[in-house]
Order: C-alpha cells, then structure tokens, then sequence
C-alpha cells in the first residue's frame, strides 16, 4: 500500500493512516453517540479536531522543517458504524506480556460503555484462533477482573499465520472490527490482514495495539508492560545483590529478556544502583585482556568484595533455532556467562562465588503495575476511537507523550534498540562505571559481534576453543557502525505516555 503522505508549510509532513474513505465510497456516518454522554458532553475539547497532528521528533531547530507528524488520537465528531452493526473482535499474539488482560479488558468496557458495542468475540490462541478455534463472548462482566491476572485469558500463539483464512473468518463471521495486540511479528500480520480487507473491499477496520515487553517497537514512546518488567526485575537483582554481598567475592549474575535490544537490561540496571555490569544485545562485549569483562570484575571484587551483572538474552548473540514464528531462539547466555567466569577465576587466586539467577518467565507473567494499566487504558480507548472513527491499517501508541495513529509500515520497517552512542547508555556507563568494551585488544574474541561465534557451543572445552580462534579485532568504530540505528523513544528524554 501506498504511504499517505500529505505535506503542508514549513516542511510540514503528515505520514496519516488509511480511512474507509480511501476504497470505500458514499459510506454513511452518523453522530458520535459521545456527543450525548454526560461524562463527555460537558468537555468540548474532549473531540479531537479533524487537523490535530503529532510530531514525530519532539527537538527542533529553530529554522528547521516542521517535519513528520502523525494523526492524534481520540474521538471524532462522526463515527463510521452504528453501535448495533458492530462486531468487534480482539486477539492476542506473540509471547506474553504484563498488561495484557488489562487492554482486553478495556477493549471491551470502552466498545460497550463508549460506543455502545455490545457483540464482542475474543480470539483464542493467536492468529490460528481466527481459523482453528470456536470464538469467545466477550462482556464487561466477564473481563471485569482480568487486569488483576497475568497472561491472557484469550491465549496467545507463535505461528500459525494464513492470511486468506484469518479473513475469510474474519468476513464470515460479520466481523467489521479487528483489536490485534501484538508485538513487531504480530503487527506485520496485521499490516497484511488489512491490505487483503481492502483487497476483498470490506468495511473493516484493522487496528493494531502495540505489545512487546522487549520494547523493541520503533516510533512510540515505550511498549505497555515495559515498566512493570523493569519493576519485576529489581527483585531478581535485589536476590542477585543479597547473595553476592553474603559472600567473600560473591558474582551474582541475573538474565533478562530482550532478544534484539536490551531496554528491559538497560532500564533495570539503572533503576537498581546495585549493578556493577550490564551486557546488552547492542553493545558487543570481551572477557579477555585490558578493558574486559574478566579485568573488571577482578578489579570490583577486590574494590567491594561483590558484584552484580546483568545481561540481556540476547547479548553476545548466537542462535541456537528458530521458533514457529521465525525468530532467533538463544542459547542461555546466562549460564554460559556463569561458565566462563567461574572457569576463568578458578586459574586465578580470587576465590569467587557465583549466583546465576533467571527470572525471565517470572517477569514476563505478572499483572501489570499501575502506570502499566493507566496506559493500556489509553490505548485501548484510543483503539476504539480510531476504529469508530473510520480509520484502519493502524497502530495506536504514545508519541512525545500524545496517543497517535501510526501506520503499520512505519512500526513494522525496524526494531527500536539501544543506541550505545546516545545519551542513555551514556548514563547508564557512567552509572554503572563499568567498560565500553570499545577497544577490543588485538585477538580478543567480541560476543556480539556477527562476524564471530563465542556462543556457539556450551562446554568450556568448546568455548575455549572458540576463545582461541582470534579473529583480526575490529575497531571501535566498526563496532559502533554496526549498532547505531535511528534512536527516539526511551533514550530521548521523551516525556511519558499518560500525558495524553
Ligand atoms: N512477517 C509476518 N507476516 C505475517 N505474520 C507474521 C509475520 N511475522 C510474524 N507473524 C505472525 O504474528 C504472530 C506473532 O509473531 P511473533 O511470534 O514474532 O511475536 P511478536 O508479535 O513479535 O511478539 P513478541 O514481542 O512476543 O515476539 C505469529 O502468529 C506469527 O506467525
Ligand atoms: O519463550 P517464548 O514465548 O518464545 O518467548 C521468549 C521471547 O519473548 C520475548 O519476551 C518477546 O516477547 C523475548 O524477549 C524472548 O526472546
Ligand atoms: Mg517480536
């Protein structure tokens, strides 16, 4: 599909969403039943007007471009559907994420008090749900307590992609409204969900509600679920902490999500104050020589007598499979990590002792936080809106703090990562003061770095090996060139989802 670009002064761009109007011709509209609900009546501003737009980059130069802007959110004054032609449906996808059952719930408390939707069907079990699966009922009583669980009461799956049939469900079963919640691969899926709707003609709106506790999607702000992650690790760190301070040079080594990008290692490390290290995805790391991994904890045990590390899965990557889905499927790094210290210091006179703690699934399953269940609130009821409102082939999120409709090919061209040259890893080494790891000694083997293995098998034997075929080191800046990407979100400074 066609980008729907439209440019105005100052270099003013608008990057909209699609809308029925583009492919469906003389559709008619009606009031927004908003305009007589006593809550929302009083509050004039609460419409949003047809021209209010976002920007994308909240930092201008004085006599720079305008630039990109994306469509607000909220309600509009004519809504594209009466509340009784409505059948709406929400499926969930991908792994699990805290908030989930928050934005189901929402879904369907927002359609039925809002909009006065009352034929909600949950999807079970993913996209396969729409074909494999009988439909759920969904009602404001039935969901009315979900938020306090972990999970999704709909089921989730990897996987089990076919386009043709997930739409002819989707026409057979009169649905004209599709909530997908869903990380990168599951918006991907949406995107093609929507072109084949319009494809087929179908007045059905298609609109994705970003998940990925990764937070690994590109142009919002953060990823619901996100927070609440970062909260749940501190009490693995917290353990990690305890243990390695009860003993003489005690290692206490935790392992976090994050498969491409490190937010949830980064983030937690410097919420915690008691992590000497963090090993992310983006940041190639060495244990050998001047500047590595094995020198700086040598040097933090004999400075505290204890240290904390935490890395990500995805850091010194090395793929092991592939899930149903596609994606890299690793080798614990975190018990190869433990491995390889433990190995080392065992040659050496510094008696350590390690903990290696891996709390990822425990993180993944719990309800969301406070602030976590505020934003799935906003993103839910935004969702609605946009959906009421005519428009479709869209992702809703925070951009500088205001809900936006982004289109899906702008969420699904690239995964947002840590940018190691921005600012916030900045912060983050000059909290932690631990290395860059950007001078790689000559021969020493770089975990992250593509053009080496370090990971590739999980004895010492074999990982001594691997230590031993040294490659020409690269530079630091090659390192460097191949992890700077297009950083906005989390490391800008950017102010908080709630606004809105
Ligand atoms: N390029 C794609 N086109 C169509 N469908 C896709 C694509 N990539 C993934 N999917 C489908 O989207 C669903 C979820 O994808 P995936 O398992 O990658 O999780 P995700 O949405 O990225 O979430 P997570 O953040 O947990 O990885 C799966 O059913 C998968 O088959
Ligand atoms: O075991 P699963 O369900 O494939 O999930 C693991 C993956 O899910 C994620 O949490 C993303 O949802 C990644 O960090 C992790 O690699
Ligand atoms: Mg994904």
């Amino acid at each position: 599909m066609e980008p729907k670009i439209i440019k105005g002064e100052g270099g003013y761009v608008l990057d909209d969403v699609p809308h029925f109007s583009d492919y469906l011709s003389n559709l008619p509209t009606y009031p927004n039943p908003l305009q007589n609900n006593p809550s929302y009546s009083v509050t004039k501003q609460y419409f949003v007007d047809f021209d209010d737009t976002v920007v994308q980059k909240a930092v201008q130069h004085k006599d720079g471009p305008r630039g990109i802007h994306f469509r607000r959110q909220g309600p509009r004054q004519k809504v594209y559907f009466k509340p009784d032609e409505v059948t709406a449906c929400i499926v969930t996808c991908g792994g699990l994420c805290p908030g989930l059952n928050t934005v189901i719930r929402e879904l369907v408390c927002g359609l039925d008090y809002m909009y006065g939707v009352k034929n909600i069907l949950g999807i079970e079990c993913g996209y396969k749900g729409f074909y494999a699966r009988n439909t759920l009922p969904l009602t404001p009583k039935t969901v009315d307590s979900i938020h306090k669980r972990g999970g999704t009461i709909l089921g989730t799956s990897r996987g089990g992609y076919v386009t043709s049939k997930i739409v002819d469900s989707i026409q057979d079963r009169g649905i004209n409204q599709v909530y997908i919640i869903g990380g990168d691969g599951t918006q991907k899926g949406a995107s093609v969900i929507y072109q084949e709707v319009r494809k087929r003609g179908l007045k059905v709106a298609v609109v994705g509600i970003p998940k990925t506790i990764d937070n690994d999607i590109p142009i919002i702000d953060k990823s619901f679920g996100f927070d609440t992650a970062v909260e749940e690790a501190q009490r693995a760190i917290n353990a990690a902490h305890t243990e390695a301070e009860s003993v003489e040079n005690g290692i206490g080594l935790v392992k976090l999500m994050g498969r491409d990008s490190g937010f949830i290692a980064m983030f937690a490390t410097l919420a915690s104050r008691d992590v000497d290290c963090c090993l992310i995805p983006e940041s190639p790391f060495y244990l050998e020589g001047q500047g590595g991994l094995y020198e700086f904890i040598g040097r933090r045990l004999r400075e505290n007598g204890h240290m904390v590390i935490v890395i990500a899965e995805g850091a010194g990557e090395k793929v092991e499979e592939r899930d149903p889905s596609g994606n890299k499927a690793f080798k614990d790094v975190g018990l190869w990590l433990s491995h390889m210290i433990k190995e080392h210091f065992a040659q050496t006179k510094l008696n350590i002792t390690l903990k290696y703690i891996d709390p990822t699934y425990m993180i993944r399953a719990v309800p969301a936080n406070a602030s976590d269940n505020v934003y799935c609130t906003i993103l839910a009821q935004s969702a609605i809106h946009g959906a009421m409102a005519g428009y479709t082939g869209c992702t809703v999120g925070p951009v500088n703090g205001r809900q936006c409709y982004i289109p899906f090919y702008r969420i699904i061209e690239k995964p947002n990562k840590v940018v190691i040259t921005d600012r916030m890893w900045a912060r983050l080494l000059s909290s932690t003061n631990q290395p860059s790891f950007m001078n790689p000694p000559k021969g020493a083997v770089v975990a992250g770095n593509k053009d080496e293995i370090l990971l590739s098998k999980s004895s010492a034997e074999e990982s001594n090996e691997n230590d031993q075929k040294c490659t020409p080191s690269p530079t630091s800046s090659s390192i460097l060139d191949n992890h700077v990407n297009d950083q906005h979100s989390l490391n800008n400074g950017s102010t908080h989802p709630m606004l809105e």
